[in-house]
Parts: C-alpha cells; structure tokens; sequence
C-alpha cells in the first residue's frame, strides 16, 4: 500500500517572519529539491503539501484581527488584503515546486471552503481527492475562509490538516518549520522533548508560547494542542514537528529517520 504523508513547510521557514512580506525562496527552492529527493527514493510516497502563510498573511490578519471575523468595510478591506497576501505566497512556493519537478497543483482553501463560526461546514473536496488519484501533489494553505456565522475567518494549515484526517487516515504528519521541535525550555532551547505523549504533556506545557513573530494561529502552543488531539482520535497517526534549516533534515525526516519532536498517543 502506499503511505500517505502530510507535510507543512512552515511560513517561520519559508518566510523571514518578522519582514512583511519577505519570502525565503531559497529555502523553499532547497525544500522542494530534498521532496523530490525522498519521493525518487520512495517512489510509492503520496503527499499533501500544505504551508503556512509567515510573513504575508500573519501581519495583516494581525492588522485587521481577521480571525476574529469580518463585518466592517475597513475589516472587509482587510480580508482581501491577508488573502491576497496568502495567495501570492502560494504561488511563489507552488512555482518553486513546478520548477523543481514536483507534480503540484494548489487548492484554495478561501475558494473551496467555507465556515460557520470558525467550524468548516462545507469543503468540496472532490478535486483535490481526484488529483491524489491520479498521482498529484495537492497543495492547502493557511488562507481566509468565508464564515456564515462572522463573516470571514482564518484557517491555519493545521487546522485544514485535521480536517482531513479522519477522510484520509495519514500514517505521519510532519511539520516543518524553523525550531528544532518542541523545546521544554522555550526560549532557552537547551532541551528539546524528543517523544511528547499525552502522559508527558505536563514537562513541555510551560514552556510552550506563541510565535516570536506576529502570528494569529497560535504558534507551538496550538500546534502542540491540535497534534495531542489528533493522535488521541487516530492512536496510528505519528506527527513530527523538526526544523527544516538544516539541509537534509526534511528529506531524513520523509524517509523515517528520528529528528525533532514526535508526536504520539
Ligand atoms: N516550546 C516551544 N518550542 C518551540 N517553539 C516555540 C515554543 N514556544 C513557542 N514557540 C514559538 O512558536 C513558533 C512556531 O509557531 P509558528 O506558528 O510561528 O510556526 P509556523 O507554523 O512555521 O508558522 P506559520 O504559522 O507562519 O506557518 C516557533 O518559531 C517559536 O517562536
Ligand atoms: C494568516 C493566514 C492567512 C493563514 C495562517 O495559516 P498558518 O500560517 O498555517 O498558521
């Protein structure tokens, strides 16, 4: 059978976080090579791609809390703008990866999703299952979503990873981003927790914070919290959270070798 991954790059990654808009192509480029390296080495790999927004979208949805929702025009202004935002990121990364070799094709989450109250009710999936099928890189992206309930809102990549989950059972979730993993000593970094279950919770959950850069979606703290819950309703699901500012560290990591922090029930 074919084992299918998750894979965020990370916007603290592929951005320079704390300059407005400033991308990492570089980086991306090289994380786009060490892909490509892994899936000529496990040609049966599928993947969803999915990144973070970083420096785009983060600083105007901070500007104009589009989290929070949406319903003046200056607020409406606003929600154009972290889109537009997220979406050029998008496309430099999706153009890296073309450039690279690696078979992708985005899906917009503000075009194919929409919320009620920050709760996804409806996501036509049906492209995106389609292009797995027929042996396609899907990429999502922490984007703005249209909400019945506030109007509009913000989905990190994490959030639209656990969504789909329980459609298509991932064997891993990896997350990649500019920490070594989950520090015990944030921001000392002098202990990294190599395997967090929800019995040693309590020794990484002082040390865990938000970004150091403006971020809406919740830095480590969330992603630690949204991970324990998704590997408590999937007891299979392995999750790794690792730095991808060394190279080789993505392309180890996509081939099973032990870096950063795992995530188990
Ligand atoms: N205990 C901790 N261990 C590691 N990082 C921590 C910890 N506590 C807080 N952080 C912060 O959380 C950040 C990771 O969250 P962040 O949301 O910025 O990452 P990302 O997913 O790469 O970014 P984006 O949301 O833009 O995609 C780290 O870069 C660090 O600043
Ligand atoms: C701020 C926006 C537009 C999306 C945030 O998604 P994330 O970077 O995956 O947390």
């Amino acid at each position: 059978m074919s084992p299918l991954y998750f894979l965020k790059l990370g916007g603290s990654l592929i951005t320079e976080k704390h300059r407005p808009s400033t991308p990492r192509p570089e980086v991306i480029r090289r994380l786009a090579e060490e892909i490509q390296r892994a899936r000529a080495e496990q040609p049966n790999l599928q993947l969803v791609l999915g990144h973070g927004s970083g420096s785009f979208g983060h600083m105007a949805a901070r500007k104009y809390n589009t989290h929070l929702g949406v319903s003046t025009p200056a607020q409406w202004q606003g929600f154009l703008e972290v889109w537009w935002q997220a979406r050029a990121l998008n496309t430099l990364v999706t153009e890296i990866c073309l450039q690279v070799g690696l078979p992708v094709m985005a899906f917009p989450p503000s075009s194919t999703i929409v919320c009620q109250n920050g709760q996804v009710i409806t996501w036509d999936l049906t492209p995106l299952l389609q292009a797995l099928e027929v042996g396609l890189i899907p990429i999502i992206y922490g984007d703005v979503v249209l909400d019945k309930g506030i109007g509009g809102t913000i989905l990190s990549t994490e959030r639209l990873f656990a969504e789909l989950v329980p459609l298509l059972k991932p064997a891993r979730l990896l997350l990649c981003g500019q920490e070594e993993g989950v520090w015990a000593d944030f921001p000392q970094r002098q202990r990294l927790i190599h395997h967090l279950t929800p019995a040693n919770l309590e020794t990484a959950w002082p040390a865990l914070g938000g970004s150091e850069a403006p971020d809406v979606t919740g830095g480590m703290l969330e992603k630690v919290r949204a991970m324990l819950d998704l590997v408590n309703r999937y007891p299979n699901l392995e999750v790794v959270i690792f730095s991808g500012e060394h190279p080789q560290n993505l392309s180890l990591v996509l081939q099973g070798y032990p870096i950063g922090t795992r995530i188990t029930q």
